[in-house]
Protein backbone atom coordinates (compact mmCIF):
# COMPACT_ATOMS: atom_id res chain seq x y z
CA UNK A 1 0.00 0.00 0.00
CA UNK A 2 1.15 3.21 -0.59
CA UNK A 3 -0.03 6.44 1.52
CA UNK A 4 -0.19 9.82 2.21
CA UNK A 5 -1.02 12.21 5.10
CA UNK A 6 -1.84 15.66 5.04
CA UNK A 7 0.62 18.53 5.95
CA UNK A 8 -1.07 18.99 9.64
CA UNK A 9 -0.13 15.56 10.57
CA UNK A 10 3.65 15.52 8.28
CA UNK A 11 3.95 18.52 10.80
CA UNK A 12 2.92 16.50 14.36
CA UNK A 13 5.19 13.62 13.06
CA UNK A 14 8.07 16.16 12.35
CA UNK A 15 7.87 17.83 15.72
CA UNK A 16 7.66 14.37 17.28
CA UNK A 17 10.86 13.29 16.05
CA UNK A 18 12.97 16.53 16.15
CA UNK A 19 12.53 16.32 19.64
CA UNK A 20 14.58 12.74 20.05
CA UNK A 21 17.23 14.65 17.23
CA UNK A 22 19.75 16.31 17.50
CA UNK A 23 19.31 19.79 15.67
CA UNK A 24 18.89 19.55 12.55
CA UNK A 25 19.33 16.06 11.49
CA UNK A 26 16.09 16.07 9.64
CA UNK A 27 16.92 18.19 7.70
CA UNK A 28 20.23 16.55 6.60
CA UNK A 29 18.65 13.69 6.19
CA UNK A 30 16.12 14.83 3.92
CA UNK A 31 19.06 17.26 2.28
CA UNK A 32 21.18 13.60 1.82
CA UNK A 33 18.11 12.14 0.17
CA UNK A 34 17.72 15.02 -2.49
CA UNK A 35 21.54 15.02 -3.18
CA UNK A 36 21.38 11.68 -3.82
CA UNK A 37 18.18 12.01 -6.40
CA UNK A 38 20.27 14.91 -7.77
CA UNK A 39 23.30 12.69 -8.81
CA UNK A 40 21.68 9.82 -9.99
CA UNK A 41 19.90 12.23 -12.49
CA UNK A 42 22.75 14.01 -13.24
CA UNK A 43 25.20 10.57 -13.53
CA UNK A 44 28.70 12.46 -13.38
CA UNK A 45 28.59 15.37 -10.58
CA UNK A 46 31.53 16.53 -11.24
CA UNK A 47 31.66 19.48 -13.78
CA UNK A 48 27.74 19.78 -13.54
CA UNK A 49 25.55 23.15 -13.05
CA UNK A 50 23.04 22.79 -10.67
CA UNK A 51 20.68 25.65 -10.16
CA UNK A 52 18.57 25.83 -6.91
CA UNK A 53 15.39 28.03 -6.63
CA UNK A 54 15.48 29.28 -2.80
CA UNK A 55 12.53 30.76 -0.73
CA UNK A 56 12.29 31.64 2.72
CA UNK A 57 11.67 28.40 4.54
CA UNK A 58 13.18 25.60 5.25
CA UNK A 59 12.18 23.90 1.65
CA UNK A 60 15.26 26.17 1.10
CA UNK A 61 17.21 24.58 3.59
CA UNK A 62 16.61 20.82 2.34
CA UNK A 63 17.84 23.05 -1.18
CA UNK A 64 20.65 24.35 0.13
CA UNK A 65 22.12 21.60 2.42
CA UNK A 66 21.37 19.54 -1.12
CA UNK A 67 23.71 21.76 -3.15
CA UNK A 68 26.43 21.98 -0.83
CA UNK A 69 26.55 18.24 -0.85
CA UNK A 70 26.63 18.19 -4.72
CA UNK A 71 29.42 21.01 -5.14
CA UNK A 72 31.30 19.10 -2.53
CA UNK A 73 31.19 16.12 -5.23
CA UNK A 74 32.31 18.88 -7.87
CA UNK A 75 29.31 20.19 -9.38
CA UNK A 76 28.80 24.04 -9.74
CA UNK A 77 25.77 25.14 -7.87
CA UNK A 78 24.22 28.49 -7.97
CA UNK A 79 21.86 30.00 -5.66
CA UNK A 80 18.49 32.11 -6.65
CA UNK A 81 17.58 33.77 -3.48
CA UNK A 82 14.50 34.99 -4.33
CA UNK A 83 14.04 36.07 -0.20
CA UNK A 84 18.31 36.92 0.60
CA UNK A 85 17.13 38.25 3.95
CA UNK A 86 14.59 35.26 4.97
CA UNK A 87 17.19 32.31 3.44
CA UNK A 88 18.01 29.63 5.50
CA UNK A 89 20.89 30.72 7.10
CA UNK A 90 22.53 27.73 7.74
CA UNK A 91 21.91 25.91 4.45
CA UNK A 92 23.31 29.90 3.06
CA UNK A 93 26.33 29.30 5.31
CA UNK A 94 27.21 25.22 4.50
CA UNK A 95 26.57 26.10 0.70
CA UNK A 96 28.79 29.08 0.62
CA UNK A 97 31.81 27.18 2.66
CA UNK A 98 32.24 24.89 -0.38
CA UNK A 99 32.24 27.46 -3.48
CA UNK A 100 28.67 27.82 -4.42
CA UNK A 101 27.84 30.93 -6.06
CA UNK A 102 24.51 33.02 -5.28
CA UNK A 103 22.31 35.66 -7.74
CA UNK A 104 19.41 37.72 -7.16
CA UNK A 105 16.01 36.37 -9.51
CA UNK A 106 16.92 38.83 -12.12
CA UNK A 107 20.14 37.30 -12.78
CA UNK A 108 18.80 34.00 -12.76
CA UNK A 109 18.39 33.69 -16.44
CA UNK A 110 21.75 32.83 -17.62
CA UNK A 111 22.59 30.15 -15.23
CA UNK A 112 19.09 28.23 -15.72
CA UNK A 113 19.78 28.31 -19.13
CA UNK A 114 23.28 26.62 -18.41
CA UNK A 115 22.03 24.29 -15.90
CA UNK A 116 21.78 20.26 -16.22
CA UNK A 117 19.28 20.36 -13.10
CA UNK A 118 17.06 22.38 -11.44
CA UNK A 119 16.23 22.31 -7.87
CA UNK A 120 13.46 23.74 -6.75
CA UNK A 121 13.13 24.80 -3.17
CA UNK A 122 10.77 27.31 -3.48
CA UNK A 123 8.37 26.34 -0.96
CA UNK A 124 6.98 22.96 0.44
CA UNK A 125 4.25 21.62 2.52
CA UNK A 126 4.42 25.53 3.88
CA UNK A 127 3.19 26.90 1.16
CA UNK A 128 -0.57 28.61 0.37
CA UNK A 129 -2.14 28.86 -2.97
CA UNK A 130 0.15 29.74 -6.23
CA UNK A 131 3.10 30.57 -6.81
CA UNK A 132 3.46 34.44 -5.64
CA UNK A 133 4.34 36.65 -8.58
CA UNK A 134 7.75 36.75 -7.62
CA UNK A 135 8.42 33.53 -8.00
CA UNK A 136 6.00 32.70 -10.93
CA UNK A 137 8.59 33.54 -13.61
CA UNK A 138 11.77 31.56 -11.92
CA UNK A 139 8.84 28.10 -12.84
CA UNK A 140 8.25 29.16 -15.95
CA UNK A 141 12.45 30.00 -16.70
CA UNK A 142 13.12 26.59 -15.21
CA UNK A 143 10.34 24.82 -17.53
CA UNK A 144 11.92 26.92 -20.52
CA UNK A 145 15.47 25.75 -19.81
CA UNK A 146 15.77 22.34 -20.45
CA UNK A 147 16.75 21.26 -17.47
CA UNK A 148 15.88 18.35 -15.48
CA UNK A 149 13.75 20.32 -12.55
CA UNK A 150 13.77 18.21 -9.14
CA UNK A 151 10.97 19.29 -6.85
CA UNK A 152 12.29 19.16 -3.36
CA UNK A 153 8.92 17.86 -1.34
CA UNK A 154 6.59 19.03 -3.68
CA UNK A 155 6.45 21.05 -6.85
CA UNK A 156 5.93 24.60 -5.38
CA UNK A 157 2.65 25.83 -5.72
CA UNK A 158 0.72 22.80 -5.62
CA UNK A 159 -1.56 21.90 -2.36
CA UNK A 160 -0.09 19.31 -0.34
CA UNK A 161 -3.66 18.62 0.73
CA UNK A 162 -5.79 18.37 -1.95
CA UNK A 163 -3.69 18.09 -5.17
CA UNK A 164 -5.54 21.29 -6.58
CA UNK A 165 -3.37 23.78 -8.70
CA UNK A 166 -4.81 27.38 -7.36
CA UNK A 167 -2.17 29.30 -9.68
CA UNK A 168 1.07 29.22 -11.03
CA UNK A 169 2.91 26.35 -10.17
CA UNK A 170 6.51 24.32 -10.97
CA UNK A 171 6.46 21.69 -13.10
CA UNK A 172 9.00 19.31 -12.04
CA UNK A 173 10.56 16.21 -13.78
CA UNK A 174 11.33 14.26 -10.24
CA UNK A 175 9.89 15.10 -7.20
CA UNK A 176 11.87 13.78 -3.63
CA UNK A 177 9.51 14.13 -1.18
CA UNK A 178 10.22 13.35 2.50
CA UNK A 179 8.77 11.20 5.17
CA UNK A 180 5.41 10.23 3.30
CA UNK A 181 3.51 10.95 0.58
CA UNK A 182 1.64 13.96 -0.15
CA UNK A 183 -1.92 13.67 -1.05
CA UNK A 184 -1.03 16.15 -3.79
CA UNK A 185 1.30 14.14 -5.46
CA UNK A 186 -1.06 11.55 -5.87
CA UNK A 187 -4.64 13.34 -7.28
CA UNK A 188 -4.81 15.26 -10.64
CA UNK A 189 -4.30 17.72 -11.63
CA UNK A 190 -0.99 18.39 -8.96
CA UNK A 191 0.07 14.75 -9.77
CA UNK A 192 0.83 15.66 -13.57
CA UNK A 193 3.30 18.00 -11.99
CA UNK A 194 5.40 16.03 -9.55
CA UNK A 195 6.42 14.13 -12.83
CA UNK A 196 8.05 10.71 -10.89
CA UNK A 197 8.06 10.45 -7.34
CA UNK A 198 10.64 9.21 -4.82
CA UNK A 199 10.27 8.89 -0.94
CA UNK A 200 13.21 9.26 0.95
CA UNK A 201 12.46 8.21 4.79
CA UNK A 202 13.73 10.32 7.77
CA UNK A 203 12.28 8.30 10.27
CA UNK A 204 8.81 9.88 10.52
CA UNK A 205 6.41 7.73 12.62
CA UNK A 206 2.99 8.37 11.16
CA UNK A 207 -0.64 7.13 12.14
CA UNK A 208 -2.83 3.92 11.17
CA UNK A 209 -5.11 5.44 8.95
CA UNK A 210 -3.66 7.93 6.07
CA UNK A 211 -5.64 10.14 4.35
CA UNK A 212 -4.87 9.15 0.93
CA UNK A 213 -4.05 5.44 -0.19
CA UNK A 214 -3.32 3.65 -3.26
CA UNK A 215 -3.72 -0.12 -3.48
CA UNK A 216 -0.78 -2.02 -4.99
CA UNK A 217 -0.73 -5.23 -6.87
CA UNK A 218 -0.04 -7.58 -3.39
CA UNK A 219 -3.09 -5.38 -1.86
CA UNK A 220 -5.31 -6.44 -4.73
CA UNK A 221 -4.59 -9.55 -5.11
CA UNK A 222 -5.47 -10.32 -1.82
CA UNK A 223 -8.90 -8.71 -2.18
CA UNK A 224 -9.75 -10.78 -5.61
CA UNK A 225 -12.18 -13.44 -5.25
CA UNK A 226 -11.05 -17.03 -5.32
CA UNK A 227 -13.45 -19.91 -5.77
CA UNK A 228 -12.55 -22.66 -3.25
CA UNK A 229 -13.16 -26.17 -4.14
CA UNK A 230 -16.54 -26.64 -2.61
CA UNK A 231 -18.23 -22.93 -4.75
CA UNK A 232 -20.97 -23.43 -7.19
CA UNK A 233 -22.03 -20.69 -8.94
CA UNK A 234 -24.75 -18.93 -6.50
CA UNK A 235 -22.08 -19.17 -3.82
CA UNK A 236 -19.73 -17.51 -5.97
CA UNK A 237 -22.82 -14.87 -6.02
CA UNK A 238 -24.95 -13.70 -8.72
CA UNK A 239 -24.98 -10.22 -10.17
CA UNK A 240 -27.81 -8.48 -11.44
CA UNK A 241 -27.76 -5.62 -14.75
CA UNK A 242 -30.42 -3.79 -15.12
CA UNK A 243 -28.97 -1.71 -17.81
CA UNK A 244 -29.28 -0.69 -21.31
CA UNK A 245 -32.19 0.66 -23.46
CA UNK A 246 -33.62 0.27 -27.05
CA UNK A 247 -31.78 2.90 -27.88
CA UNK A 248 -28.88 2.40 -26.47
CA UNK A 249 -28.33 -1.89 -26.11
CA UNK A 250 -24.43 -1.66 -26.55
CA UNK A 251 -23.96 -0.36 -22.93
CA UNK A 252 -25.99 -3.56 -21.75
CA UNK A 253 -23.65 -5.72 -23.64
CA UNK A 254 -20.57 -3.60 -22.33
CA UNK A 255 -21.79 -3.42 -18.67
CA UNK A 256 -21.95 -7.59 -18.78
CA UNK A 257 -18.87 -8.10 -20.58
CA UNK A 258 -17.51 -6.57 -17.23
CA UNK A 259 -19.47 -8.39 -14.95
CA UNK A 260 -18.67 -11.93 -16.37
CA UNK A 261 -14.94 -10.41 -15.78
CA UNK A 262 -15.48 -9.87 -12.19
CA UNK A 263 -15.57 -13.18 -10.08
CA UNK A 264 -19.23 -13.39 -9.67
CA UNK A 265 -20.69 -17.01 -10.16
CA UNK A 266 -23.50 -15.48 -12.48
CA UNK A 267 -24.59 -12.83 -14.31
CA UNK A 268 -28.26 -11.91 -14.16
CA UNK A 269 -29.53 -9.27 -16.70
CA UNK A 270 -32.86 -7.58 -16.89
CA UNK A 271 -33.88 -5.32 -19.19
CA UNK A 272 -34.80 -4.52 -23.27
CA UNK A 273 -31.68 -5.50 -24.36
CA UNK A 274 -31.97 -8.77 -23.51
CA UNK A 275 -30.97 -10.24 -27.24
CA UNK A 276 -28.23 -8.16 -27.78
CA UNK A 277 -26.33 -9.03 -24.89
CA UNK A 278 -27.39 -12.93 -25.58
CA UNK A 279 -26.30 -12.95 -28.82
CA UNK A 280 -22.89 -12.06 -27.66
CA UNK A 281 -22.64 -13.62 -24.11
CA UNK A 282 -24.95 -16.70 -24.25
CA UNK A 283 -23.60 -17.48 -20.69
CA UNK A 284 -26.17 -14.54 -19.57
CA UNK A 285 -29.35 -15.14 -17.61
CA UNK A 286 -31.58 -13.02 -19.37
CA UNK A 287 -35.06 -11.55 -18.57
CA UNK A 288 -37.33 -8.82 -20.04
CA UNK A 289 -39.16 -8.12 -16.46
CA UNK A 290 -37.97 -5.55 -14.06
CA UNK A 291 -35.39 -6.20 -11.24
CA UNK A 292 -37.79 -6.63 -8.91
CA UNK A 293 -39.50 -9.85 -10.99
CA UNK A 294 -35.75 -11.38 -11.12
CA UNK A 295 -34.48 -14.19 -9.10
CA UNK A 296 -32.34 -13.80 -6.55
CA UNK A 297 -29.13 -11.60 -6.56
CA UNK A 298 -26.24 -11.27 -4.59
CA UNK A 299 -25.93 -7.90 -6.00
CA UNK A 300 -27.11 -5.16 -8.33
CA UNK A 301 -25.90 -2.53 -11.18
CA UNK A 302 -28.29 -0.51 -12.53
CA UNK A 303 -28.30 2.74 -14.90
CA UNK A 304 -25.53 2.46 -18.11
CA UNK A 305 -27.35 3.18 -21.05
CA UNK A 306 -30.84 3.21 -19.42
CA UNK A 307 -32.76 6.19 -20.16
CA UNK A 308 -35.38 7.84 -18.39
CA UNK A 309 -37.22 5.01 -17.03
CA UNK A 310 -36.70 5.77 -13.19
CA UNK A 311 -38.49 2.49 -11.66
CA UNK A 312 -35.81 -0.05 -11.75
CA UNK A 313 -33.41 2.45 -10.15
CA UNK A 314 -36.19 2.57 -7.36
CA UNK A 315 -36.83 -1.30 -7.63
CA UNK A 316 -32.93 -2.15 -6.88
CA UNK A 317 -32.97 0.50 -4.82
CA UNK A 318 -35.16 -1.40 -2.24
CA UNK A 319 -33.52 -4.57 -2.55
CA UNK A 320 -31.64 -5.25 0.37
CA UNK A 321 -28.40 -6.21 -1.46
CA UNK A 322 -25.40 -4.15 -2.83
CA UNK A 323 -26.40 -1.44 -5.32
CA UNK A 324 -24.05 0.33 -7.68
CA UNK A 325 -25.40 3.20 -9.73
CA UNK A 326 -24.06 4.66 -12.82
CA UNK A 327 -24.52 7.07 -15.86
CA UNK A 328 -28.27 7.10 -15.90
CA UNK A 329 -29.07 5.38 -12.66
CA UNK A 330 -27.21 8.42 -10.53
CA UNK A 331 -29.44 10.78 -12.24
CA UNK A 332 -32.72 8.97 -11.40
CA UNK A 333 -31.84 7.88 -7.92
CA UNK A 334 -34.03 9.14 -5.20
CA UNK A 335 -31.02 10.96 -2.63
CA UNK A 336 -33.06 10.15 0.20
CA UNK A 337 -34.12 6.53 -0.81
CA UNK A 338 -30.23 5.71 -1.16
CA UNK A 339 -29.44 7.52 2.00
CA UNK A 340 -32.09 5.30 4.10
CA UNK A 341 -30.39 1.90 2.56
CA UNK A 342 -28.99 -0.69 4.88
CA UNK A 343 -27.32 -2.35 2.36
CA UNK A 344 -23.87 -1.11 0.36
CA UNK A 345 -24.31 1.70 -2.31
CA UNK A 346 -21.58 2.32 -4.45
CA UNK A 347 -22.04 5.20 -7.05
CA UNK A 348 -19.72 5.29 -10.01
CA UNK A 349 -20.27 9.65 -11.15
CA UNK A 350 -17.61 10.34 -13.93
CA UNK A 351 -16.15 14.26 -13.21
CA UNK A 352 -19.87 15.52 -15.31
CA UNK A 353 -22.06 13.35 -13.23
CA UNK A 354 -20.50 14.13 -10.23
CA UNK A 355 -20.55 18.29 -11.10
CA UNK A 356 -24.80 17.63 -11.76
CA UNK A 357 -24.92 15.70 -8.15
CA UNK A 358 -23.22 18.43 -6.15
CA UNK A 359 -24.77 21.56 -7.90
CA UNK A 360 -21.12 22.76 -9.21
CA UNK A 361 -19.45 22.47 -12.52
CA UNK A 362 -17.66 20.03 -14.12
CA UNK A 363 -14.45 22.06 -13.95
CA UNK A 364 -14.79 22.37 -10.19
CA UNK A 365 -14.64 18.57 -9.95
CA UNK A 366 -11.78 18.22 -11.74
CA UNK A 367 -10.44 20.82 -10.17
CA UNK A 368 -10.73 19.37 -6.65
CA UNK A 369 -11.55 15.80 -6.60
CA UNK A 370 -10.79 14.95 -3.27
CA UNK A 371 -13.36 17.40 -2.08
CA UNK A 372 -15.92 15.83 -4.38
CA UNK A 373 -15.74 12.53 -4.08
CA UNK A 374 -15.95 13.12 -0.60
CA UNK A 375 -18.83 15.79 -0.19
CA UNK A 376 -20.93 13.48 -3.04
CA UNK A 377 -20.31 10.24 -0.08
CA UNK A 378 -21.22 12.19 2.44
CA UNK A 379 -24.25 13.95 1.14
CA UNK A 380 -25.76 10.61 -0.26
CA UNK A 381 -24.04 8.68 2.39
CA UNK A 382 -22.68 6.01 0.15
CA UNK A 383 -19.44 5.17 -0.90
CA UNK A 384 -18.24 7.01 -4.31
CA UNK A 385 -16.04 6.26 -6.43
CA UNK A 386 -15.23 9.40 -9.15
CA UNK A 387 -13.85 8.33 -12.67
CA UNK A 388 -11.04 10.17 -14.83
CA UNK A 389 -7.57 11.39 -14.87
CA UNK A 390 -7.24 10.02 -11.03
CA UNK A 391 -10.09 7.43 -10.07
CA UNK A 392 -11.06 7.84 -5.86
CA UNK A 393 -13.06 6.20 -4.08
CA UNK A 394 -14.62 7.38 -0.57
CA UNK A 395 -16.82 5.53 1.65
CA UNK A 396 -19.31 7.69 3.74
CA UNK A 397 -17.36 8.64 6.45
CA UNK A 398 -15.02 10.55 5.71
CA UNK A 399 -11.87 7.86 6.45
CA UNK A 400 -9.02 7.31 3.85
CA UNK A 401 -10.06 7.47 0.43
CA UNK A 402 -8.57 5.35 -2.23
CA UNK A 403 -6.62 6.52 -5.58
CA UNK A 404 -6.32 4.68 -8.45
CA UNK A 405 -2.57 4.14 -9.44
CA UNK A 406 -3.38 2.22 -12.57
CA UNK A 407 -5.00 3.36 -15.90
CA UNK A 408 -4.26 5.08 -19.20
CA UNK A 409 -6.07 8.56 -20.55
CA UNK A 410 -7.01 5.71 -23.60
CA UNK A 411 -9.56 4.52 -20.66
CA UNK A 412 -11.22 7.87 -22.22
CA UNK A 413 -13.12 5.86 -24.80
CA UNK A 414 -17.10 5.33 -25.31
CA UNK A 415 -18.53 2.54 -22.86
CA UNK A 416 -15.27 1.99 -20.61
CA UNK A 417 -17.17 2.90 -18.01
CA UNK A 418 -19.80 0.40 -18.63
CA UNK A 419 -17.37 -1.87 -18.19
CA UNK A 420 -15.98 -0.95 -15.14
CA UNK A 421 -19.57 -0.72 -13.83
CA UNK A 422 -20.30 -4.74 -14.45
CA UNK A 423 -16.89 -5.44 -13.56
CA UNK A 424 -16.89 -3.37 -9.83
CA UNK A 425 -20.84 -5.05 -9.59
CA UNK A 426 -19.49 -8.55 -10.06
CA UNK A 427 -17.04 -8.19 -7.56
CA UNK A 428 -19.84 -6.74 -4.85
CA UNK A 429 -21.72 -9.63 -5.75
CA UNK A 430 -18.52 -12.07 -4.92
CA UNK A 431 -18.46 -10.08 -1.62
CA UNK A 432 -16.05 -7.51 -1.56
CA UNK A 433 -16.84 -3.92 0.30
CA UNK A 434 -18.16 -1.26 -1.46
CA UNK A 435 -15.05 0.37 -1.07
CA UNK A 436 -12.63 -2.89 -1.77
CA UNK A 437 -14.90 -3.44 -5.16
CA UNK A 438 -14.57 0.14 -6.58
CA UNK A 439 -10.72 0.03 -6.17
CA UNK A 440 -10.11 -3.90 -7.10
CA UNK A 441 -12.35 -2.97 -10.10
CA UNK A 442 -10.66 0.43 -10.86
CA UNK A 443 -7.37 -1.38 -10.31
CA UNK A 444 -8.00 -4.27 -12.80
CA UNK A 445 -9.70 -1.95 -15.58
CA UNK A 446 -7.06 0.70 -15.31
CA UNK A 447 -4.69 -2.78 -16.06
CA UNK A 448 -7.02 -3.76 -18.32
CA UNK A 449 -6.96 -0.79 -20.24
CA UNK A 450 -2.90 -0.35 -20.41
CA UNK A 451 -2.89 -3.66 -21.69
CA UNK A 452 -5.49 -3.21 -24.17
CA UNK A 453 -4.44 0.38 -25.60
CA UNK A 454 -0.19 -0.60 -25.36
CA UNK A 455 0.16 2.87 -26.68
CA UNK A 456 -2.56 2.98 -29.40
CA UNK A 457 -6.19 3.40 -29.22
CA UNK A 458 -8.47 0.81 -28.27
CA UNK A 459 -12.27 -0.07 -28.01
CA UNK A 460 -14.26 -0.63 -23.95
CA UNK A 461 -14.72 -4.55 -25.56
CA UNK A 462 -10.95 -4.45 -26.00
CA UNK A 463 -10.51 -3.26 -22.28
CA UNK A 464 -13.49 -5.83 -21.43
CA UNK A 465 -11.36 -8.88 -22.67
CA UNK A 466 -8.01 -7.55 -20.93
CA UNK A 467 -9.55 -7.81 -17.67
CA UNK A 468 -8.54 -11.66 -17.27
CA UNK A 469 -4.53 -11.01 -18.25
CA UNK A 470 -4.57 -8.20 -15.48
CA UNK A 471 -6.28 -10.57 -13.28
CA UNK A 472 -3.55 -13.03 -13.92
CA UNK A 473 -1.01 -10.63 -13.68
CA UNK A 474 -1.57 -9.16 -10.24
CA UNK A 475 -2.25 -12.82 -8.73
CA UNK A 476 1.50 -14.28 -9.86
N1 LIG B 1 9.81 20.51 9.52
C1 LIG B 1 10.77 19.58 9.41
O1 LIG B 1 11.23 18.99 10.34
C2 LIG B 1 11.32 19.27 8.10
C3 LIG B 1 10.97 20.04 7.03
N2 LIG B 1 11.51 19.81 5.88
C4 LIG B 1 11.27 20.75 4.79
O2 LIG B 1 10.63 21.91 5.22
C5 LIG B 1 9.53 22.21 4.41
C6 LIG B 1 8.55 23.03 5.16
O3 LIG B 1 9.24 24.18 5.56
P1 LIG B 1 8.52 25.51 6.09
O4 LIG B 1 7.56 25.17 7.13
O5 LIG B 1 9.60 26.44 6.44
O6 LIG B 1 7.69 26.01 4.87
P2 LIG B 1 8.08 26.16 3.32
O7 LIG B 1 9.53 26.20 3.10
O8 LIG B 1 7.28 25.19 2.58
O9 LIG B 1 7.46 27.56 2.94
C7 LIG B 1 7.42 28.66 3.80
C8 LIG B 1 7.77 29.92 3.06
O10 LIG B 1 7.20 29.99 1.77
C9 LIG B 1 6.50 31.20 1.58
N3 LIG B 1 5.33 30.92 0.75
C10 LIG B 1 4.13 30.38 1.15
N4 LIG B 1 3.31 30.22 0.11
C11 LIG B 1 3.97 30.67 -0.99
C12 LIG B 1 3.64 30.78 -2.36
N5 LIG B 1 2.43 30.43 -2.80
N6 LIG B 1 4.57 31.29 -3.22
C13 LIG B 1 5.77 31.65 -2.77
N7 LIG B 1 6.14 31.58 -1.48
C14 LIG B 1 5.25 31.10 -0.59
C15 LIG B 1 6.16 31.68 2.97
O11 LIG B 1 6.15 33.07 3.02
C16 LIG B 1 7.25 31.10 3.83
O12 LIG B 1 8.29 31.99 3.98
C17 LIG B 1 9.06 20.87 3.93
O13 LIG B 1 8.29 20.94 2.75
C18 LIG B 1 10.38 20.16 3.72
O14 LIG B 1 10.92 20.49 2.45
C19 LIG B 1 12.54 18.79 5.70
O15 LIG B 1 13.75 19.42 5.92
C20 LIG B 1 12.38 17.66 6.63
C21 LIG B 1 12.26 18.13 8.01
N1 LIG C 1 -7.84 11.06 -18.67
C1 LIG C 1 -8.10 9.84 -18.20
N2 LIG C 1 -7.09 9.08 -17.67
C2 LIG C 1 -7.36 7.84 -17.19
N3 LIG C 1 -8.58 7.27 -17.18
C3 LIG C 1 -9.60 7.97 -17.67
C4 LIG C 1 -9.43 9.29 -18.20
N4 LIG C 1 -10.62 9.73 -18.61
C5 LIG C 1 -11.52 8.74 -18.36
N5 LIG C 1 -10.90 7.68 -17.80
C6 LIG C 1 -11.53 6.42 -17.37
O1 LIG C 1 -12.30 5.91 -18.45
C7 LIG C 1 -13.54 5.42 -17.99
C8 LIG C 1 -14.64 6.24 -18.67
O2 LIG C 1 -15.86 6.07 -18.06
P1 LIG C 1 -17.12 6.98 -18.41
O3 LIG C 1 -16.76 8.42 -18.35
O4 LIG C 1 -18.24 6.51 -17.58
O5 LIG C 1 -17.38 6.62 -19.94
P2 LIG C 1 -18.65 5.93 -20.61
O6 LIG C 1 -19.83 6.59 -20.02
O7 LIG C 1 -18.52 6.22 -22.08
O8 LIG C 1 -18.57 4.49 -20.34
C9 LIG C 1 -13.51 5.54 -16.48
O9 LIG C 1 -13.03 4.34 -15.93
C10 LIG C 1 -12.50 6.66 -16.25
O10 LIG C 1 -11.86 6.59 -15.00
K1 LIG D 1 9.39 22.65 -3.62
Amino acid sequence: MRTAYRVETVRTAERELMARLPEGALMQRAAAGLAAACADLLGRVYGSRVVLLIGSGDNGGDALYAGARLAKRGAGVTAVLLNPDRTHPGGLRALRRVGGTVVPPHRADHALQRAHVVVDGIVGIGGKGGLRPDAAPLAELAAASGAAVVAVDLPSGIEADTGEVRGAAVRADLTVTFGTHKPGLLIDPAREYAGSVRLVDIGLTLPADPDVEALQHADVAALLPHPAAESDKYRRGVVGIAAGSTRYPGAAVLAVSGALRGGAGAVRYVGPAGDAVIARFPETLVSDRGPKHAGRVQAWVVGPGAGDDAEPVAEVLAADVPVLLDADGLRLADRDAVRARTAPTLMTPHAGEAAALLGTSREEVEGARLTAVRDLARSYDATVLLKGSTTLVSGPDGGTVRVNPTGTAWLATAGSGDVLSGLSGSLLAAGLSALDAGSVAAYLHGLAGRYAADGAPAGAHDVAEAIPAAWRDIRA
